[in-house]
């Protein structure tokens, strides 16, 4: 008798696309909060206003390459994520979208971004979010992902760029203070997504995806996460102490990261089943907090 598995059960629906199905495969909600950093990087790059003429095609090429990339993302993973639980729902894998316009899609984004950026900002800012996007769409999903633990430590490098990417469309250069707020969601990123990894630890394992948990186990991971969160902790001190932002971006950093530390500590020694997730839910909430008072900060108590 042929093996029947839960995948066999739901065979793709092959309805055609409707604009939410090309919108959801662009992770929306993700690029809402990577446009938000760029706009911090934006802000702080200058002393003043941003200009508009440049603040519209920044943000506009970022969020069509970041949109691009996150298509890329499920295009390339279409087949592990018809396996996956949480993912077997999308618009791919149900067939609502094919490959082919799924390419297309991502290309014009693509493009589209890419020229903005170049001709309306400057090719420095364009090449670094071309950048990010061949680092998350095919460096991540493509190789590390599937190649190493450290998958997400190393890949959350391009899901860090934002920052730098609005700096660089400011004042076309590489500031180090722009890479502090790079150095920030770097660190942000272990902690934000091995939450969820954990508490989707079999989905992975079914794939074969050697994300930590699965390799390393549960309470390796925990360590790990409770260790990223003091690690965050000491950065997020850096933007006051190096200068860049002031006694209200200190006061809102430590007690965000104080709150995130709490979440990582329960998680470790006093879990129950939704500590995980909420943990997971936690990180988001956390950075977009932390990147607003950031521009709070600037614009209330601009520094001397
Ligand atoms: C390599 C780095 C990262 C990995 C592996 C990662 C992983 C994930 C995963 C697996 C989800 C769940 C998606 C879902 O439920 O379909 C998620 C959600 C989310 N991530 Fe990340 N993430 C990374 C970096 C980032 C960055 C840099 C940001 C923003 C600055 C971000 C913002 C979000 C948001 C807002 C959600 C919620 C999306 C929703 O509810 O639809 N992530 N992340
Ligand atoms: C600046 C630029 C162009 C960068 C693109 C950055 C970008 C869209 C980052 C998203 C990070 C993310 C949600 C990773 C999850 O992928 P996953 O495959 O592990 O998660 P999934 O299983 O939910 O798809």
């Amino acid at each position: 008798m042929a093996k029947t598995t839960s995948v066999d059960l739901k065979a793709p629906i092959a309805e055609k696309a409707l604009w939410h199905d090309y919108y959801e495969i662009t992770k929306p909600k993700v690029v809402a909060l990577l446009v938000l950093t760029a706009l911090v990087g934006m802000s702080l790059s200058v002393p003043g206003a941003i200009p508009w003429q440049l603040l519209l095609p920044a943000m506009a090429g970022i969020a069509l390459l970041s949109s691009a990339a996150a298509a890329i993302n499920h295009i390339v993973d279409e087949k592990i994520d018809s396996i996956m639980g949480r993912t077997h729902n999308r618009p791919m894998p149900n067939g609502r979208i094919s490959q082919r316009n799924a390419i297309v899609f991502a290309t014009v984004l693509a493009v589209s971004g890419f020229v903005i950026l170049y001709y309306l900002v400057n090719p420095l800012t364009a090449c670094l979010t071309a950048a990010g996007l061949v680092g998350y769409g095919f460096v991540y999903t493509m190789y590390l992902k599937r190649a190493t633990p450290q998958n997400i430590t190393i890949g959350g490098l391009a899901g860090a760029i934002p920052p730098l990417l609005g700096w660089t469309a400011m004042t076309n250069e590489i500031h180090p203070n722009a890479l502090l707020l790079v150095l920030l969601i770097f660190t942000w990123t272990p902690p934000h997504f091995w939450a969820l990894a954990i508490h989707r630890k079999n989905d992975y394992a079914k794939v074969n995806i050697p994300m930590l948990p699965v390799t390393h186990g549960v309470s390796f991971t925990k360590t790990q996460i409770l260790l990223y969160t003091v690690l965050l902790f000491v950065v997020g001190l850096l933007p006051y102490l190096v200068g860049m932002s002031n006694w209200l971006y200190l006061i809102g950093a430590i007690v965000l990261n104080l709150i995130f530390f709490i979440y990582a500590w329960k998680l470790k020694f006093h879990a129950d089943a939704n500590t995980a997730m909420d943990t997971f839910k936690f990180s988001i909430i956390h950075l977009m907090l932390l990147f607003v008072i950031l521009l709070l900060d600037h614009y209330l108590l601009p520094v001397a």
